[in-house]
């Protein structure tokens, strides 16, 4: 398991590119035929990449957690980013076509990811933090979250923001998840940017093209860095740091959060002129 130490805003400058992206930024999520785990202290978090190729693989405990199965204290928020494939929760099967979103309650004991076409594999993201009680398992089809339509064209922003896990929807005991697609000839996300000090949040890009990249812009907001991400790579983004990105190209996120509160509204705004 990559394990990823909680880091303080005050070690950000003098940390270096590859420092950074050894700290925030996770690279080789989806390997072929293999289940990736990588444990953030930031809020406890584990994000989770599964690409099932000829065969089934399990979400099994690493020896770190200390634990039963994986969700013997967990939940987790599963979104399919490849193609079409199933999630089977203790014998009962979910089929997940791109972009649908499953949670899964704490206390299930066998989960394993099937792709429906060994040739176009599914891509199975995970973000699972701690949880204090079991909510049921329940799918959500792409698309069919609560739809917010954010941004205008003038200011190359246009986005449509799907919350599919969240305190008016799927309910969980932290874990509050979505997924944002940038409209054709919007390039940014989440600009004006934001902080929420009551919960980390990562974002993983995908359908981003091959030969395009965001520059994720991090950091405190008046300390500001930028990671430069490719297509299926995460950010882990600690509770001080903006979580704001810029496309050579469209593209889709998933964003998920975990931490104090789940109240989606709940942040700290920070206008564009006091960003440095
Ligand atoms: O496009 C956006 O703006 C987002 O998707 C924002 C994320 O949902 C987020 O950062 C929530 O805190
Ligand atoms: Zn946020």
């Amino acid at each position: 398991m990559d394990i990823r130490y909680a880091t303080s805003p005050t070690e950000i400058p003098s940390l270096g590119t590859d420092a950074l992206r050894g700290r925030f930024l996770v690279e080789d999520l989806f390997q072929p035929g293999e289940v990736s785990v990588t444990y953030s202290h930031h809020d406890r978090v584990v994000l989770v990449g599964a690409m099932p190729t000829d065969r089934p693989i399990g979400l099994v405990a690493p020896a770190e957690l200390r634990a039963e199965h994986f969700l013997s204290r967990r939940e987790i928020g599963i979104v399919n980013v490849g193609a079409s494939g199933t999630v089977t929760v203790d014998g009962a099967a979910y089929e997940l076509g791109h972009g649908a979103c499953l949670y899964v309650g704490r206390g299930a004991e066998h989960v394993t990811f099937a792709s429906s076409d060994t040739a176009t594999p599914a891509r199975f993201y995970g973000f699972s933090a701690p949880a204090h009680t079991t909510y049921p398992t329940t799918l959500v089809r792409a698309g069919e979250g609560n739809v917010r339509e954010l941004g205008e064209q003038r200011t190359s922003n246009r986005r449509t923001l799907n919350q599919y896990i969240h305190a008016d929807g799927v309910r969980s005991c932290q874990v509050v998840m979505g997924v944002t697609t940038l409209h054709e000839g919007s390039m940014w996300n989440t600009m004006p940017a934001h902080t929420h000090d009551r919960r980390m949040e990562a974002y993983l890009y995908f359908n981003l093209p091959e030969d395009a990249r965001v520059l994720h812009l991090m950091g405190e907001p008046t300390e500001s860095r930028h990671l430069v991400v490719a297509n299926e790579q995460a950010v882990i983004s600690p509770s001080w740091s903006v979580h704001s990105g810029v496309g050579t190209s469209a593209y889709s996120f998933v964003w998920a959060m975990a931490g104090e509160n789940q109240s989606f509204d709940d942040m700290d705004h920070v206008q564009v002129t006091e960003l440095r």
